[in-house]
């Protein structure tokens, strides 16, 4: 199914804007892309993957059932799997399968979700994260030639986020050489796990380990599931699909239960720890918490993938406000184009600043998360800690924050973003998902707390602490840091409040402990204090590394680049800063000149970033294709494109509805 595509000239306000352009879009999009090397390759990836005219739909998806949407996304999967397995991954090499580029171009199949994402996003991960060298060699090459194709069951009904409450058993028959797996009760149903439903034949299963009489808590196994050939659940397993949701609508989240299903013994992932033939349990891992490495990934990838999605929504947005005009300023005057009320660029203009922010963060916490595994595969552990403190925090923040942005960017488009056409709510509900996902907000946070607190009572005591937090050596004692409204200021002002936060939860939990509160009660007293403060640390980890990334990745660009790469990040910074104003008054010396202050010089740095803004989103390189949009594609034809995807309702397809038979005209004659 191909549909055409009308080629259209560019609206002349769209037209208009790009003359106003004063910065070289290439640079910065190579900026964004890590190096020019990577934009040119990204491009001839696209290439490959969008000019086959493959994943154009002449229904949209939201028009179908959801039987054949899974169905029509099953289609559009399969011939996605094949160009990526023999074209694509050719270009990034296979060990880049999660190549950013691969997901981008995924987004040009799939407004929704592929039922395959999981396959490759977790189900590959977890392999290489946690089998033994002979199991990758079993099962790595079967899953990237999709012989095999996987899903990640850990969720269950009754749990999610306490992992260790999980109820699925896997009991060591040392007889037969083979775990027995079983669902003891209905929550202990698997639940959620993407591809599941329908699509996978095997999947990684989260499961207490019960050997020689013992339990040793959750491991990993590796477990078919369907037949090869018939795709029919094999005998004692019961497997389907949860039932429609918010979003993920093409795809097929699945349950799973267990009734004593038999596996071989070589199943278990034993990277990080593994059961003898006779039942011996041996662990080899130097921290408890290795087998939780495919969530540490992926939390990882999000900040990433925050940036992206914030991206589609900020161009469309900001594409849509250079056409649309709305209300005359003065009689008679021409209504002026919606981008040109500061309000407008309120809501906007951080949505690109955030999106860089994240960009160039993400890219930093890659490294780190490199490093990190490098050290691990060593037998070093020690930076774990702050890695997944780090992940932790970073993924809660980038997830909400760029949840609240995107709501924004539909609000931005009055009621034309309220369509499924415009794509803004597909963008929303998926974001929405991933606040829940791989960890819910407010949990992630608390584990950021955990360290925060350790770290705060080793710098109160005159040690030095990890890098990340190495700000608490210099302010853990200190009241309130000196006002200073330039970016350094600004960007110490923020480690002020992590410190002042994380400090005032620590003489909480301590009061409590005093006044008869044990531990256990004292922390859970303080935890809406420990959500803030964890959210404070990420912040300052934020505007800091947004900051010198910046400045480190436009070292060689051309003047007016850096100067655009400039406002944006202090944008980032001043937005931020209003945003927190209570905290800046309460840590630091700032007065209420001085917010005044800073809250005009956010409004003229609106309205300098203002004629480059088209030019920003542009700089984002995303394809119509890729962004689906009625309202944001490149040529900004908006009410064309908004009547063009009008026609295609399922309503339009005949001038009268037989229900107005059937019903309403008996209504109407009053013989219903
Ligand atoms: C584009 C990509 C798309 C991908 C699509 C993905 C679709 C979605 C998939 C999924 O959602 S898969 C399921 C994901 N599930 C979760 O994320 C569950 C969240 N829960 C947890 O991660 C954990 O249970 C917990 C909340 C971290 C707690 O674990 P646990 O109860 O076992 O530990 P604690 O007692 O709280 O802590 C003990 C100790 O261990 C440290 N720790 C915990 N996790 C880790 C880790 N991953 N790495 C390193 N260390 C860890 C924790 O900080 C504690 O340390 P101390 O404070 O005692 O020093
Ligand atoms: C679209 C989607 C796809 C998913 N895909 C998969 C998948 O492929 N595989 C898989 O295994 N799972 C998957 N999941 C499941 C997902 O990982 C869990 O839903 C998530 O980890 C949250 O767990 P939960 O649902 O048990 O929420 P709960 O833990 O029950 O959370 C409910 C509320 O309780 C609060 N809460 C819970 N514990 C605490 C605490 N200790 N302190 C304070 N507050 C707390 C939370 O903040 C939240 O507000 C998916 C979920 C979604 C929505």
């Amino acid at each position: 199914m191909k549909a055409n595509r009308p080629k259209r000239d560019v609206h002349p306000d769209l037209a208009r804007e790009r003359l106003k352009c004063n910065f070289n879009i290439e640079e910065v999009t190579n900026i964004i892309d890590g190096g020019k090397d990577k934009t040119l390759e990204r491009k001839k990836i696209e290439d490959i993957a969008l000019n086959n005219g493959a994943c154009l739909d002449e229904i949209p998806d939201e028009c179908l059932s959801i039987k054949e949407r899974y169905e029509n996304a099953i289609r559009k999967s399969c011939i996605y799997s094949n160009i990526v397995r023999n074209e694509m991954l050719e270009i990034t090499g296979m060990e880049n399968f999660e190549s950013p580029v691969l997901r981008r171009t995924a987004d040009a199949f799939f407004k929704d979700i592929s039922p395959f994402m999981l396959h490759l996003g977790m189900f590959v991960p977890t392999l290489i994260g946690q089998s033994t060298p002979e199991q990758m060699a079993e099962w790595l090459p079967k899953a990237l030639d999709m012989k095999i194709i996987g899903a990640y069951a850990q969720t269950e009904l009754g749990h999610g986020t306490f992992i260790r409450g999980l109820e699925t058993t896997a009991t060591y028959d040392p007889d037969k050489e083979e775990f027995v797996l079983h669902s003891p009760t209905i929550t202990s149903y698997k639940w959620w796990a993407g591809g599941l439903g329908k699509t996978a034949n095997h999947c990684v299963v989260m499961a207490q380990l019960y050997t020689q009489g013992e339990c040793h808590g959750t491991h990993l196994f590796i477990v078919q599931i369907r037949d090869l050939d018939t795709h029919m659940p094999l005998p004692g397993i019961k497997v389907g699909e949860i039932g429609p949701r918010m979003g993920f609508s093409s795809a097929d989240n699945g349950f799973l239960g267990f009734n004593s299903f038999r596996i071989p013994r070589q199943n278990m992932l034993m990277k990080h720890a593994k059961v003898e033939k006779d039942g011996c349990y041996v662990k080899s891992a130097k921290h408890g918490k290795l087998t939780y490495g495919t969530m540490v990934f992926i939390r990882v990838t999000l900040v990433s993938e925050m940036s992206f999605n914030l991206s589609k929504a900020a161009t469309i947005a900001i594409r849509y406000s250079a056409v649309r005009r709305q209300t005359e300023l003065r009689p008679n005057e021409p209504e002026p184009q919606i981008l040109d009320y500061p309000t407008q660029q309120h809501k906007l203009f951080i949505c690109i600043a955030t999106a860089h922010a994240f960009q160039l963060t993400s890219k930093w916490l890659w490294d780190t998360f490199q490093a990190v595994m490098a050290d691990v595969r060593k037998g070093n552990v020690d930076a774990l800690p702050e890695l997944h403190a780090l992940s932790s925090c970073l993924k809660a923040v980038s997830t909400s924050d760029a949840l609240s942005h995107i709501e924004q960017c539909r609000f931005a488009c009055g009621g034309h973003g309220y369509m499924l056409s415009s794509n803004l709510p597909f963008i929303y509900s998926f974001v929405a998902a991933t606040r829940t996902y791989e960890g819910d907000y407010t949990v992630l946070l608390l584990q950021t707390a955990r360290f925060l607190v350790k770290a705060w009572e080793q710098a109160e005591s005159g040690n030095n602490v990890t890098p990340t937090v190495a700000y608490l050596n210099r302010t853990a004692n200190t009241k309130r840091v000196v006002w200073d409204n330039t970016h350094e200021g600004i960007i110490q002002s923020f480690q002020a409040i992590a410190a002042g936060k994380i400090g005032q939860c620590v003489r909480s939990i301590r009061d409590r402990i005093k006044s008869g509160m044990d531990y256990e009660d004292a922390w859970l007293m303080t935890t809406v204090q420990l959500v803030a403060a964890a959210e404070a640390h990420c912040r300052a980890v934020l505007v800091n590394t947004y900051w010198n990334e910046m400045i480190r990745l436009t070292k060689s660009s051309s003047a007016n680049v850096k100067t655009v790469m400039h406002q944006l990040a202090v944008l980032y910074l001043m937005y931020w800063a209003l945003e927190k104003t209570g905290d800046l008054l309460k840590y630091s010396s700032v007065s209420k000149q001085d917010l005044d202050d800073l809250q005009r010089r956010y409004e003229e740095l609106l309205a300098a970033l203002r004629p480059n803004a088209v030019s920003l989103v542009d700089a984002f390189d995303l394809r119509d294709e890729i962004l689906h949009s009625s309202l944001g594609s490149y040529d900004g034809c908006v009410y064309e494109r908004l009547m063009e995807e009008a026609q295609k309702s399922p309503l339009n397809a005949e001038p009268v509805n037989p229900s107005f038979h059937k019903y309403i005209k008996p209504l109407m004659q009053g013989k219903l």
